[in-house]
C-alpha cells in the first residue's frame, strides 16, 4: 500500500481512496496503451466515452461499497452503453477484474482489499448503477470522474482520475490521479503524479509510479512567470476571451499552457502556472453548460489546501452542495491567493469588452 497517509482524519477514506484510485490508474494506463476503434462510443450528449473510463468508474466504486456500504456515489458514467452493447460490456467486467487480479499491481497491492477476487457481470452493472444519487446537500456521497479529460485519453495527452468525498456539501478529501503528468514539471517525463488534498489539513503529492514519500503542495503568493492554465478543447471553455483575461493580467504572450483534464489544478497546486480559467463558450455565443461537481470537487480543495483561491467566475464560492452539478456557479477562476482578485477583476471586463454584461 501507498506510504503512510499524512493526514490525521479520514484516515481510512483516505486510505481507501487512494488504493480505489490506484487500481483504477493500473487499468485506465493499459487501456490507453492497446485501445482500439470499437472500445470508445459515443454519450447522447456526443460526447466520448471508452472502456477505460466504465471499468475505473466500477472498480473504484466497488472499493467504496466494500468500505462504507452507506455512502452515496455521484459517478459521471452509467450502464446506458454496456447494456446494450454485449462486446463493451464483456470488456469492462473483464477490465475490472483485471484490476483486481492477483499480483497486478505489485508491492502496492499487496494485502489490500480485493486482490484476486473475481466480480459477475452483475456486480459490476450494479456497482456502475450506483453511481446516479443526486448529490445535495446532506450526508455522505462520493463523486467519481472515472477519466477525467476523455478527449486528452484518447489523444494519449493528459487525464486524470479523480475520487473526492463531499460531506454535507463540503469537499472533505480529494484524490487526484495525472497518469501522463510528470513529476516535477508539466513537461517533464511523465512518470505519473498522486494528489491528495484534505480540508483544513493541506494538499499533498508523490509520485504515482512508486511507493515514494508524500510532499506538501503550495502554491506561491506570486507564481513568476505568470502562466494561466486553460482547456485544450476550445468547446469547453472561451479561449479568445481567455487570452484578453491573461492580457489585463500581465500574462506573456503565448505562455499559457494548454491541458485536458483536472492535472490543470495538479500543475497549479504545486505553483506552476499562476491562474487555471474556465469561462463559458455562452459568453462567446456558445451553448449554455453548468459545470458538474466530479470536475472540480478534488482540484478545488487542492488549491484552497496549498494556499490558492478558488472561486466561479464572479468570484463567489464553488457550492457543492447543489446536486450533480455546480448550478449556483458559472465558470472556474483558481489561482494563487496574489493572482486571484485581480484575475476576477479582468475576467469580468473581458466580458465586458466581449459585449456581453456580467
Ligand atoms: N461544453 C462544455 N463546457 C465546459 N466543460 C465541458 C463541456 N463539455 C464537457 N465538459 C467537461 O469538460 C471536461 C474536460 O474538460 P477539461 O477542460 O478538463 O479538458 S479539455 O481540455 O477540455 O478536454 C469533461 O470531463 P470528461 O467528460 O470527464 O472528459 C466534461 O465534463
Ligand atoms: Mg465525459
Ligand atoms: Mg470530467
Ligand atoms: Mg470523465
Amino acid at each position: 500500500m501507498s506510504s503512510a497517509l499524512p493526514i490525521k482524519t479520514y484516515t481510512k477514506e483516505a486510505e481507501v481512496a487512494v488504493q480505489a484510485v490506484l487500481r483504477a490508474c493500473h487499468v485506465t494506463k493499459s487501456v490507453q496503451d492497446t485501445l482500439k476503434v470499437d472500445d470508445k462510443v459515443s454519450k447522447p450528449d456526443k460526447s466520448p466515452v471508452t472502456i477505460g473510463d466504465l471499468a475505473a468508474q466500477a472498480l473504484i466504486t466497488l472499493h467504496l461499497q466494500n468500505a462504507f456500504p452507506e455512502d452515496k456515489i455521484v459517478g459521471e458514467e452509467d450502464t446506458t452503453e454496456l447494456r446494450k452493447n454485449d462486446g463493451l460490456r464483456n470488456k469492462v467486467v473483464g477490465l475490472v477484474n483485471e484490476g483486481f487480479a492477483k499480483g497486478k499491481l505489485g508491492k502496492e497491492s499487496e494485502g489490500i482489499w480485493g486482490e484476486g477476487e473475481s466480480f459477475s457481470e452483475d456486480s459490476v452493472l450494479t456497482a456502475l448503477d450506483l453511481g446516479s444519487h443526486t448529490g445535495g446537500p446532506t450526508g455522505r456521497s462520493w463523486t467519481i470522474d472515472p477519466i477525467d479529460g476523455t478527449l486528452g485519453f484518447l489523444r494519449k495527452e493528459q487525464y486524470a482520475v479523480c475520487l473526492a468525498l463531499i460531506v454535507d456539501g463540503i469537499v472533505q478529501l480529494g484524490v487526484l490521479a495525472c497518469p501522463n503528468l510528470g513529476t516535477t514539471a508539466v513537461t517533464d517525463s511523465q512518470t505519473g503524479v498522486l494528489f491528495l488534498a484534505k480540508k483544513n489539513e493541506g494538499g499533498w503529492m508523490r509520485s504515482l509510479k512508486d511507493d515514494a514519500k508524500w510532499e506538501k503542495t503550495t502554491i506561491p503568493e506570486h507564481p513568476t512567470p505568470l502562466r494561466f492554465l486553460e482547456s485544450v478543447e476550445s468547446g469547453h471553455s472561451a479561449h479568445s476571451v481567455q487570452a484578453r483575461i491573461g492580457e489585463l493580467l500581465g500574462v506573456q504572450e503565448g505562455t499559457s499552457l494548454r491541458m485536458d483534464s483536472q492535472a490543470k489544478y495538479g500543475a497549479l497546486g504545486r505553483g506552476e502556472g499562476g491562474c487555471y480559467l474556465r469561462i463559458p463558450t455562452k459568453y462567446i455565443g456558445g451553448k449554455d453548460y453548468q459545470e458538474k461537481i466530479w470536475d472540480h470537487a478534488s482540484g478545488s480543495l487542492l488549491i484552497s489546501e496549498s494556499g490558492g483561491v478558488v472561486s466561479d467566475m464572479h468570484g463567489a464560492p464553488l457550492d457543492f452542495s447543489r446536486g450533480r452539478t455546480l448550478s449556483a456557479n458559472e465558470g472556474i477562476v483558481a489561482a494563487a491567493s496574489g493572482v486571484h482578485a485581480k484575475a476576477v477583476e479582468s475576467v469580468k471586463k473581458a466580458i465586458e469588452e466581449f459585449g456581453k454584461k456580467v
